[in-house]
Protein backbone atom coordinates (compact mmCIF):
# COMPACT_ATOMS: atom_id res chain seq x y z
CA UNK A 1 0.00 0.00 0.00
CA UNK A 2 1.49 3.72 -0.84
CA UNK A 3 0.12 6.12 1.24
CA UNK A 4 1.32 9.80 1.72
CA UNK A 5 4.41 10.76 4.06
CA UNK A 6 2.39 12.15 6.90
CA UNK A 7 0.11 8.94 6.82
CA UNK A 8 2.91 6.76 6.43
CA UNK A 9 4.37 8.41 9.81
CA UNK A 10 1.12 8.76 11.77
CA UNK A 11 0.87 5.33 10.74
CA UNK A 12 3.77 4.09 12.27
CA UNK A 13 3.64 6.44 15.62
CA UNK A 14 -0.03 4.56 16.17
CA UNK A 15 -0.32 1.84 18.70
CA UNK A 16 -2.98 -0.80 18.58
CA UNK A 17 -3.02 -1.78 21.98
CA UNK A 18 -3.45 1.96 23.23
CA UNK A 19 -4.83 5.48 22.87
CA UNK A 20 -1.47 7.42 21.73
CA UNK A 21 -2.46 11.45 22.02
CA UNK A 22 -2.02 13.09 18.63
CA UNK A 23 0.82 16.07 19.76
CA UNK A 24 2.77 12.93 21.29
CA UNK A 25 2.02 11.04 17.48
CA UNK A 26 2.93 14.41 16.05
CA UNK A 27 6.40 14.61 17.80
CA UNK A 28 7.05 10.76 16.94
CA UNK A 29 5.66 11.51 13.41
CA UNK A 30 8.28 14.90 13.50
CA UNK A 31 5.10 17.09 11.73
CA UNK A 32 3.25 19.59 13.15
CA UNK A 33 0.09 18.28 14.88
CA UNK A 34 -2.53 19.89 12.78
CA UNK A 35 -0.71 17.69 9.75
CA UNK A 36 -0.94 15.16 12.03
CA UNK A 37 -4.51 15.51 12.74
CA UNK A 38 -5.39 15.74 8.73
CA UNK A 39 -3.51 12.70 8.10
CA UNK A 40 -5.47 10.62 11.28
CA UNK A 41 -8.89 11.60 10.27
CA UNK A 42 -7.80 10.36 6.56
CA UNK A 43 -6.62 7.15 7.97
CA UNK A 44 -9.72 6.77 9.76
CA UNK A 45 -11.96 7.35 6.59
CA UNK A 46 -10.07 4.42 4.90
CA UNK A 47 -10.54 2.36 8.41
CA UNK A 48 -6.68 2.42 9.25
CA UNK A 49 -7.17 3.94 12.77
CA UNK A 50 -9.62 5.19 15.15
CA UNK A 51 -9.60 8.75 15.88
CA UNK A 52 -11.42 9.36 19.89
CA UNK A 53 -12.17 12.89 21.07
CA UNK A 54 -12.08 13.88 24.85
CA UNK A 55 -12.59 17.12 26.54
CA UNK A 56 -10.27 18.05 29.38
CA UNK A 57 -10.85 21.08 31.42
CA UNK A 58 -7.65 22.83 32.69
CA UNK A 59 -8.21 25.02 36.47
CA UNK A 60 -6.91 28.03 37.18
CA UNK A 61 -7.24 30.50 39.91
CA UNK A 62 -8.36 34.06 39.08
CA UNK A 63 -6.67 36.67 41.12
CA UNK A 64 -9.63 36.54 43.96
CA UNK A 65 -8.85 33.06 44.36
CA UNK A 66 -5.16 33.13 44.26
CA UNK A 67 -5.80 36.09 47.22
CA UNK A 68 -8.19 33.91 48.99
CA UNK A 69 -5.42 30.70 49.05
CA UNK A 70 -2.80 33.10 50.56
CA UNK A 71 -5.02 34.55 53.26
CA UNK A 72 -8.72 32.68 53.60
CA UNK A 73 -11.99 32.95 52.76
CA UNK A 74 -13.96 35.76 53.42
CA UNK A 75 -16.60 33.70 55.04
CA UNK A 76 -13.68 31.85 57.37
CA UNK A 77 -12.94 35.85 58.46
CA UNK A 78 -16.58 36.21 59.58
CA UNK A 79 -17.08 32.98 61.44
CA UNK A 80 -13.52 33.63 62.90
CA UNK A 81 -14.23 37.08 64.30
CA UNK A 82 -18.18 35.91 65.33
CA UNK A 83 -16.74 32.89 67.30
CA UNK A 84 -14.69 35.58 69.23
CA UNK A 85 -17.01 37.99 69.82
CA UNK A 86 -19.02 34.63 71.31
CA UNK A 87 -21.62 34.28 68.71
CA UNK A 88 -21.28 30.63 69.44
CA UNK A 89 -23.39 30.97 72.64
CA UNK A 90 -26.28 33.79 71.17
CA UNK A 91 -26.62 36.48 68.58
CA UNK A 92 -24.37 39.47 68.70
CA UNK A 93 -24.37 42.87 66.89
CA UNK A 94 -23.00 42.49 63.13
CA UNK A 95 -21.47 45.71 62.89
CA UNK A 96 -19.10 45.07 66.13
CA UNK A 97 -18.50 41.44 64.38
CA UNK A 98 -17.99 42.87 61.15
CA UNK A 99 -15.37 45.22 62.05
CA UNK A 100 -13.19 43.00 63.88
CA UNK A 101 -13.42 40.47 61.45
CA UNK A 102 -11.03 43.67 59.21
CA UNK A 103 -13.31 42.73 55.91
CA UNK A 104 -14.37 45.56 54.10
CA UNK A 105 -16.40 47.08 51.18
CA UNK A 106 -17.39 44.23 48.34
CA UNK A 107 -15.51 41.46 51.08
CA UNK A 108 -18.65 42.49 53.45
CA UNK A 109 -21.22 41.19 50.89
CA UNK A 110 -19.38 38.16 49.92
CA UNK A 111 -19.11 37.48 53.50
CA UNK A 112 -22.48 37.08 54.38
CA UNK A 113 -23.62 35.50 51.72
CA UNK A 114 -21.42 32.53 51.99
CA UNK A 115 -21.86 32.71 54.92
CA UNK A 116 -25.45 32.32 55.38
CA UNK A 117 -25.43 29.72 52.37
CA UNK A 118 -22.53 27.34 54.25
CA UNK A 119 -24.88 27.68 57.65
CA UNK A 120 -22.22 28.75 59.26
CA UNK A 121 -24.93 30.41 61.35
CA UNK A 122 -27.27 33.00 61.04
CA UNK A 123 -27.60 36.30 59.83
CA UNK A 124 -30.79 38.35 61.50
CA UNK A 125 -31.69 41.93 61.88
CA UNK A 126 -28.33 43.31 62.69
CA UNK A 127 -27.04 40.12 64.60
CA UNK A 128 -24.91 37.39 63.98
CA UNK A 129 -24.72 33.49 65.42
CA UNK A 130 -22.48 31.12 64.66
CA UNK A 131 -22.98 27.61 64.57
CA UNK A 132 -20.82 25.29 66.82
CA UNK A 133 -20.91 22.77 64.62
CA UNK A 134 -19.54 24.47 61.33
CA UNK A 135 -16.36 23.23 60.34
CA UNK A 136 -14.84 26.41 58.28
CA UNK A 137 -11.50 24.93 58.32
CA UNK A 138 -13.03 21.73 56.19
CA UNK A 139 -14.34 24.05 53.90
CA UNK A 140 -14.58 22.00 50.71
CA UNK A 141 -14.48 25.27 48.86
CA UNK A 142 -10.95 26.10 50.32
CA UNK A 143 -9.75 22.76 49.72
CA UNK A 144 -10.77 22.76 46.44
CA UNK A 145 -8.85 26.13 45.86
CA UNK A 146 -5.91 24.64 47.11
CA UNK A 147 -6.26 21.46 45.50
CA UNK A 148 -6.63 23.60 42.30
CA UNK A 149 -3.77 25.82 43.20
CA UNK A 150 -0.95 22.57 44.11
CA UNK A 151 -2.11 21.50 40.73
CA UNK A 152 -4.12 18.79 42.11
CA UNK A 153 -7.51 18.86 40.59
CA UNK A 154 -8.42 15.67 40.40
CA UNK A 155 -8.58 15.92 44.24
CA UNK A 156 -10.93 18.40 43.87
CA UNK A 157 -14.87 17.89 45.45
CA UNK A 158 -16.48 18.10 41.82
CA UNK A 159 -19.47 20.74 43.23
CA UNK A 160 -17.00 22.61 44.89
CA UNK A 161 -14.97 23.09 41.71
CA UNK A 162 -18.29 24.12 40.69
CA UNK A 163 -19.07 26.80 43.05
CA UNK A 164 -15.70 27.93 42.96
CA UNK A 165 -16.09 28.66 38.94
CA UNK A 166 -19.17 30.82 39.90
CA UNK A 167 -18.30 32.68 42.41
CA UNK A 168 -15.34 33.68 39.92
CA UNK A 169 -12.19 32.21 41.97
CA UNK A 170 -11.43 30.06 39.20
CA UNK A 171 -11.18 29.98 35.52
CA UNK A 172 -11.86 26.83 33.36
CA UNK A 173 -10.96 26.10 29.99
CA UNK A 174 -12.02 23.55 27.74
CA UNK A 175 -9.75 21.36 25.48
CA UNK A 176 -10.32 18.61 23.04
CA UNK A 177 -7.91 16.55 22.71
CA UNK A 178 -7.68 13.87 19.86
CA UNK A 179 -5.82 10.30 20.55
CA UNK A 180 -5.73 7.53 17.72
CA UNK A 181 -5.56 4.07 17.85
CA UNK A 182 -4.96 1.66 15.15
CA UNK A 183 -7.28 -0.73 13.82
CA UNK A 184 -7.18 -4.29 12.89
CA UNK A 185 -6.43 -3.21 9.09
CA UNK A 186 -4.21 -0.98 10.31
CA UNK A 187 -1.90 -3.58 11.81
CA UNK A 188 -2.33 -5.57 8.79
CA UNK A 189 -1.15 -2.97 6.56
CA UNK A 190 1.53 -2.02 8.65
CA UNK A 191 2.27 -5.56 8.48
CA UNK A 192 1.98 -6.11 4.61
CA UNK A 193 4.22 -2.99 4.04
CA UNK A 194 3.06 0.60 3.87
CA UNK A 195 5.78 2.10 1.32
CA UNK A 196 5.35 6.49 0.98
CA UNK A 197 3.76 7.70 -2.08
CA UNK A 198 5.75 9.60 -4.34
CA UNK A 199 2.38 12.22 -3.93
CA UNK A 200 2.36 15.67 -1.95
CA UNK A 201 0.12 16.14 0.28
CA UNK A 202 0.56 19.54 1.56
CA UNK A 203 1.33 22.25 -0.56
CA UNK A 204 4.27 23.81 1.38
CA UNK A 205 6.15 27.52 0.95
CA UNK A 206 9.33 26.06 -0.29
CA UNK A 207 7.39 23.92 -3.00
CA UNK A 208 5.77 27.47 -4.09
CA UNK A 209 9.16 29.82 -4.39
CA UNK A 210 11.74 26.84 -5.80
CA UNK A 211 8.82 26.02 -8.86
CA UNK A 212 8.61 22.63 -7.86
CA UNK A 213 4.61 22.03 -7.26
CA UNK A 214 4.76 22.27 -10.92
CA UNK A 215 6.12 18.84 -11.54
CA UNK A 216 4.58 17.42 -8.18
CA UNK A 217 2.06 14.74 -8.00
CA UNK A 218 -0.82 15.51 -5.47
CA UNK A 219 -2.66 13.45 -2.85
CA UNK A 220 -6.13 12.78 -3.81
CA UNK A 221 -8.28 15.39 -1.15
CA UNK A 222 -10.66 13.55 0.75
CA UNK A 223 -13.54 15.74 1.55
CA UNK A 224 -15.25 13.87 3.01
CA UNK A 225 -12.70 13.23 5.95
CA UNK A 226 -13.54 14.58 9.25
CA UNK A 227 -11.34 17.80 9.56
CA UNK A 228 -10.23 19.78 12.86
CA UNK A 229 -12.55 22.69 13.56
CA UNK A 230 -10.99 25.78 12.28
CA UNK A 231 -11.71 28.64 14.28
CA UNK A 232 -11.45 32.05 13.00
CA UNK A 233 -12.91 35.64 13.27
CA UNK A 234 -15.59 35.54 10.39
CA UNK A 235 -18.23 38.40 9.69
CA UNK A 236 -21.07 38.75 12.63
CA UNK A 237 -24.24 37.20 11.22
CA UNK A 238 -25.90 40.02 11.64
CA UNK A 239 -23.83 42.54 9.41
CA UNK A 240 -23.58 39.31 6.90
CA UNK A 241 -27.69 39.41 6.40
CA UNK A 242 -27.64 43.36 6.61
CA UNK A 243 -25.12 42.91 3.58
CA UNK A 244 -27.78 40.78 1.91
CA UNK A 245 -30.17 42.66 2.33
CA UNK A 246 -28.97 45.59 0.55
CA UNK A 247 -27.93 43.68 -2.25
CA UNK A 248 -30.72 42.37 -2.26
CA UNK A 249 -32.63 45.60 -2.95
CA UNK A 250 -29.84 47.14 -4.91
CA UNK A 251 -31.10 43.89 -7.53
CA UNK A 252 -35.06 45.33 -7.16
CA UNK A 253 -33.52 48.28 -8.54
CA UNK A 254 -33.20 50.81 -4.57
CA UNK A 255 -30.99 53.27 -3.88
CA UNK A 256 -29.56 53.85 -0.73
CA UNK A 257 -30.44 56.20 1.60
CA UNK A 258 -27.88 57.67 4.86
CA UNK A 259 -28.43 59.88 7.23
CA UNK A 260 -28.12 61.19 10.87
CA UNK A 261 -28.83 58.45 14.10
CA UNK A 262 -29.24 62.36 16.03
CA UNK A 263 -32.20 64.01 14.21
CA UNK A 264 -34.17 66.80 14.87
CA UNK A 265 -38.26 65.62 15.40
CA UNK A 266 -39.11 67.45 12.91
CA UNK A 267 -37.74 64.88 10.51
CA UNK A 268 -38.44 61.78 12.82
CA UNK A 269 -42.04 62.79 13.93
CA UNK A 270 -43.67 65.79 12.63
CA UNK A 271 -42.61 65.41 8.85
CA UNK A 272 -44.80 62.23 9.34
CA UNK A 273 -47.76 64.16 10.59
CA UNK A 274 -47.44 62.84 14.31
CA UNK A 275 -49.31 65.87 16.38
CA UNK A 276 -47.01 67.17 18.87
CA UNK A 277 -49.41 66.76 21.95
CA UNK A 278 -50.45 63.39 21.37
CA UNK A 279 -49.39 60.04 22.97
CA UNK A 280 -48.50 58.80 19.79
CA UNK A 281 -45.98 61.54 19.37
CA UNK A 282 -44.19 59.33 22.23
CA UNK A 283 -45.27 55.92 21.08
CA UNK A 284 -41.90 55.08 20.56
CA UNK A 285 -40.28 56.06 23.77
CA UNK A 286 -37.76 58.15 21.84
CA UNK A 287 -34.06 58.96 23.47
CA UNK A 288 -33.78 62.82 23.45
CA UNK A 289 -30.41 64.38 23.39
CA UNK A 290 -28.94 66.88 25.84
CA UNK A 291 -26.54 68.50 24.15
CA UNK A 292 -26.97 69.37 21.32
CA UNK A 293 -30.85 69.97 22.32
CA UNK A 294 -31.67 71.17 18.76
CA UNK A 295 -30.83 71.26 15.02
CA UNK A 296 -29.05 74.30 13.71
CA UNK A 297 -31.08 74.15 10.35
CA UNK A 298 -34.55 73.02 9.73
CA UNK A 299 -35.39 74.32 5.83
CA UNK A 300 -38.34 77.07 6.75
CA UNK A 301 -40.45 76.48 3.63
CA UNK A 302 -41.18 72.68 4.46
CA UNK A 303 -40.97 73.76 8.60
CA UNK A 304 -43.75 76.15 7.23
CA UNK A 305 -46.07 73.52 5.34
CA UNK A 306 -45.68 70.80 7.64
CA UNK A 307 -47.06 73.57 10.59
CA UNK A 308 -49.94 74.09 8.56
CA UNK A 309 -50.29 70.63 7.94
CA UNK A 310 -50.97 69.81 11.09
CA UNK A 311 -52.89 73.00 12.35
CA UNK A 312 -54.92 73.24 8.92
CA UNK A 313 -55.03 70.33 7.16
CA UNK A 314 -54.74 69.24 3.66
CA UNK A 315 -56.79 69.66 1.00
CA UNK A 316 -60.47 70.94 0.67
CA UNK A 317 -61.13 68.43 3.51
CA UNK A 318 -58.42 68.36 5.45
CA UNK A 319 -58.78 68.65 8.61
CA UNK A 320 -55.85 69.77 10.87
CA UNK A 321 -55.16 68.96 14.80
CA UNK A 322 -56.78 71.96 16.06
CA UNK A 323 -53.65 71.65 18.46
CA UNK A 324 -50.69 73.49 19.25
CA UNK A 325 -47.94 73.11 16.97
CA UNK A 326 -44.31 75.03 18.29
CA UNK A 327 -41.16 74.94 16.01
CA UNK A 328 -39.17 74.65 19.47
CA UNK A 329 -40.62 71.34 19.83
CA UNK A 330 -39.83 70.12 15.92
CA UNK A 331 -36.00 71.35 16.64
CA UNK A 332 -35.82 69.15 19.33
CA UNK A 333 -33.15 66.76 18.75
CA UNK A 334 -33.69 62.83 19.63
CA UNK A 335 -31.58 59.63 18.62
CA UNK A 336 -34.32 58.30 16.01
CA UNK A 337 -36.62 55.87 16.51
CA UNK A 338 -37.19 54.62 13.05
CA UNK A 339 -35.44 55.38 9.82
CA UNK A 340 -38.45 57.12 8.02
CA UNK A 341 -36.27 60.03 9.27
CA UNK A 342 -34.20 59.16 6.54
CA UNK A 343 -37.17 59.00 4.18
CA UNK A 344 -38.44 62.30 4.79
CA UNK A 345 -35.15 63.91 4.10
CA UNK A 346 -35.18 61.79 0.83
CA UNK A 347 -38.74 62.80 -0.13
CA UNK A 348 -38.75 66.52 0.81
CA UNK A 349 -35.61 67.12 -1.89
CA UNK A 350 -33.27 68.78 0.92
CA UNK A 351 -31.12 65.29 0.94
CA UNK A 352 -30.21 64.87 -3.07
CA UNK A 353 -32.57 67.25 -4.73
CA UNK A 354 -35.93 66.84 -6.42
CA UNK A 355 -36.89 63.46 -7.45
CA UNK A 356 -39.15 62.38 -10.44
CA UNK A 357 -41.10 59.61 -10.13
CA UNK A 358 -40.61 56.82 -10.47
CA UNK A 359 -37.47 56.16 -7.96
CA UNK A 360 -37.04 53.54 -5.03
CA UNK A 361 -34.74 54.46 -2.14
CA UNK A 362 -33.63 51.91 1.14
CA UNK A 363 -31.35 51.90 4.04
CA UNK A 364 -30.91 49.24 6.51
CA UNK A 365 -29.23 51.17 9.83
CA UNK A 366 -29.96 51.03 13.61
CA UNK A 367 -32.83 52.60 15.04
CA UNK A 368 -33.22 53.50 18.70
CA UNK A 369 -36.09 52.90 20.93
CA UNK A 370 -36.67 53.11 25.05
CA UNK A 371 -38.11 49.84 24.84
CA UNK A 372 -38.00 46.77 27.60
CA UNK A 373 -35.47 44.37 26.63
CA UNK A 374 -36.73 41.07 26.19
CA UNK A 375 -36.78 38.10 23.72
CA UNK A 376 -37.92 39.95 20.83
CA UNK A 377 -37.21 43.59 21.58
CA UNK A 378 -33.64 45.52 22.31
CA UNK A 379 -32.86 49.06 22.39
CA UNK A 380 -31.38 49.59 19.31
CA UNK A 381 -32.00 47.10 16.60
CA UNK A 382 -31.91 47.58 12.48
CA UNK A 383 -34.43 48.83 10.42
CA UNK A 384 -34.95 47.96 6.92
CA UNK A 385 -36.18 51.08 5.59
CA UNK A 386 -37.97 51.81 1.83
CA UNK A 387 -39.88 53.24 -0.39
CA UNK A 388 -41.38 53.43 -3.27
CA UNK A 389 -42.78 56.36 -5.31
CA UNK A 390 -44.53 56.16 -8.48
CA UNK A 391 -47.84 57.79 -10.35
CA UNK A 392 -50.27 54.71 -9.27
CA UNK A 393 -49.12 52.74 -6.26
CA UNK A 394 -51.79 50.40 -4.83
CA UNK A 395 -51.92 47.74 -1.70
CA UNK A 396 -51.27 44.92 -4.36
CA UNK A 397 -48.20 46.71 -5.11
CA UNK A 398 -47.09 46.68 -1.86
CA UNK A 399 -47.72 43.42 -0.90
CA UNK A 400 -45.86 42.03 -4.22
CA UNK A 401 -42.87 43.65 -3.52
CA UNK A 402 -42.51 42.32 0.13
CA UNK A 403 -44.04 38.77 -0.85
CA UNK A 404 -40.44 38.90 -3.61
CA UNK A 405 -37.80 40.66 -1.09
CA UNK A 406 -39.19 37.77 1.77
CA UNK A 407 -38.70 34.95 -1.22
CA UNK A 408 -34.85 35.93 -1.75
CA UNK A 409 -34.82 34.78 2.09
CA UNK A 410 -36.81 31.57 1.71
CA UNK A 411 -39.74 33.09 3.86
CA UNK A 412 -42.64 32.37 1.35
CA UNK A 413 -45.79 32.62 4.34
CA UNK A 414 -45.73 36.26 5.41
CA UNK A 415 -48.75 37.28 6.36
CA UNK A 416 -50.69 41.13 6.57
CA UNK A 417 -52.66 42.71 8.71
CA UNK A 418 -55.06 46.02 8.77
CA UNK A 419 -52.79 48.74 11.13
CA UNK A 420 -52.79 52.24 11.72
CA UNK A 421 -49.67 54.75 11.54
CA UNK A 422 -50.67 58.58 11.62
CA UNK A 423 -48.73 58.72 8.78
CA UNK A 424 -49.79 56.00 6.05
CA UNK A 425 -53.19 55.34 4.73
CA UNK A 426 -53.55 51.86 4.40
CA UNK A 427 -51.43 50.31 6.88
CA UNK A 428 -50.40 47.12 7.48
CA UNK A 429 -48.00 45.25 9.63
CA UNK A 430 -46.50 42.05 8.38
CA UNK A 431 -45.43 38.55 10.14
CA UNK A 432 -43.86 35.78 9.68
CA UNK A 433 -43.97 32.38 11.65
CA UNK A 434 -40.86 30.96 13.33
CA UNK A 435 -39.31 28.09 12.11
CA UNK A 436 -38.73 26.40 15.47
CA UNK A 437 -41.92 27.65 17.87
CA UNK A 438 -44.44 28.32 15.03
CA UNK A 439 -45.46 31.30 17.02
CA UNK A 440 -46.55 34.38 14.44
CA UNK A 441 -44.00 36.96 14.61
CA UNK A 442 -44.22 41.06 13.45
CA UNK A 443 -41.39 41.42 11.83
CA UNK A 444 -42.65 45.00 10.06
CA UNK A 445 -44.87 47.97 9.06
CA UNK A 446 -46.07 49.63 6.13
CA UNK A 447 -47.91 51.41 4.31
CA UNK A 448 -49.48 54.29 1.78
CA UNK A 449 -48.20 57.80 2.55
CA UNK A 450 -51.10 60.09 3.47
CA UNK A 451 -51.77 63.44 1.67
CA UNK A 452 -50.45 65.24 4.68
CA UNK A 453 -47.12 63.65 4.43
CA UNK A 454 -46.57 63.86 0.89
CA UNK A 455 -48.22 67.35 0.19
CA UNK A 456 -46.15 69.30 3.07
CA UNK A 457 -42.96 67.86 1.13
CA UNK A 458 -43.84 68.61 -2.31
CA UNK A 459 -44.53 64.93 -3.83
CA UNK A 460 -47.87 64.68 -6.23
CA UNK A 461 -47.67 60.94 -6.82
CA UNK A 462 -47.97 58.27 -4.65
CA UNK A 463 -45.59 56.82 -2.31
CA UNK A 464 -45.50 53.25 -0.95
CA UNK A 465 -43.20 52.72 2.27
CA UNK A 466 -42.46 49.92 5.20
CA UNK A 467 -39.90 49.86 7.76
CA UNK A 468 -39.05 45.50 8.71
CA UNK A 469 -36.49 44.30 11.53
CA UNK A 470 -33.29 42.79 10.16
CA UNK A 471 -33.16 41.14 13.07
CA UNK A 472 -36.47 39.38 13.13
CA UNK A 473 -35.98 38.44 9.81
CA UNK A 474 -32.43 36.57 11.06
CA UNK A 475 -35.21 35.35 13.37
CA UNK A 476 -37.44 33.44 10.79
CA UNK A 477 -33.76 32.56 9.01
CA UNK A 478 -32.12 30.67 11.55
CA UNK A 479 -34.59 29.55 13.66
CA UNK A 480 -33.21 32.06 16.81
CA UNK A 481 -35.42 32.11 19.60
CA UNK A 482 -33.73 35.62 21.82
CA UNK A 483 -32.36 38.45 20.23
CA UNK A 484 -30.47 39.14 23.05
CA UNK A 485 -28.40 35.54 21.10
CA UNK A 486 -27.15 37.25 18.52
CA UNK A 487 -26.78 40.59 19.85
CA UNK A 488 -25.52 42.92 23.01
CA UNK A 489 -23.37 42.10 25.64
CA UNK A 490 -25.19 38.56 26.33
CA UNK A 491 -24.36 37.04 22.98
CA UNK A 492 -24.24 33.35 22.37
CA UNK A 493 -20.66 32.76 21.03
CA UNK A 494 -21.27 29.33 20.71
CA UNK A 495 -24.37 29.46 18.33
CA UNK A 496 -22.81 32.19 16.60
CA UNK A 497 -19.79 30.49 15.25
CA UNK A 498 -21.58 27.38 14.73
CA UNK A 499 -24.49 29.33 12.82
CA UNK A 500 -24.06 27.58 9.26
CA UNK A 501 -24.34 30.97 7.01
CA UNK A 502 -26.60 30.86 3.85
CA UNK A 503 -25.63 32.48 0.99
N1 LIG B 1 -41.86 53.85 10.81
C1 LIG B 1 -42.57 52.61 10.90
C2 LIG B 1 -42.40 51.79 9.65
C3 LIG B 1 -43.06 52.44 8.48
C4 LIG B 1 -42.32 53.20 7.63
C5 LIG B 1 -42.92 53.81 6.53
C6 LIG B 1 -44.28 53.63 6.34
C7 LIG B 1 -45.04 52.88 7.20
C8 LIG B 1 -44.43 52.29 8.28
C9 LIG B 1 -42.04 51.81 12.09
O1 LIG B 1 -40.98 52.10 12.56
O2 LIG B 1 -42.68 50.90 12.55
Amino acid sequence: MKRPQTQVAVLQAADAQEDRRIDEVADEADCKPEAATRAAFELEADGLLTVTEETVSHYELTEEGERYVRESLPEQDLYAAATDAGAKEGPVQMGQVIGASGLEGAAVDIALSNYARKAYGEIDSGEITANPDADPGADPEMLALEAVADGRVDDADADALDQLERRGLVDVREETVRSVRLTDDGVTALMEGVEVAETVDQLTPELLTSGEWEDVEFTEYNVEADAEDVRHGKEHILRQTANRVKDTLVGMGFQEMEGPHADAQFWINDCLFMPQDHPARTHWDQFALERPDEIRDLPEDLVERVRSAHREGVGPDGEGYHSPWTEDVARGMDLRGHTTSLSMRYLSGHQVGDLEPPQRYFSVEKVYRNDTLDPTHLLEFFQIEGWVMAEDLSVRDLMGTFTEFYEQFGITDIEFKPHYNPYTEPSFELFGTHPETGEIVEVGNSGIFRDEVLTPLGVECDVMAWGLSLERLLMLMYGFEDIRDVHGTLCDLELLRETEVMH
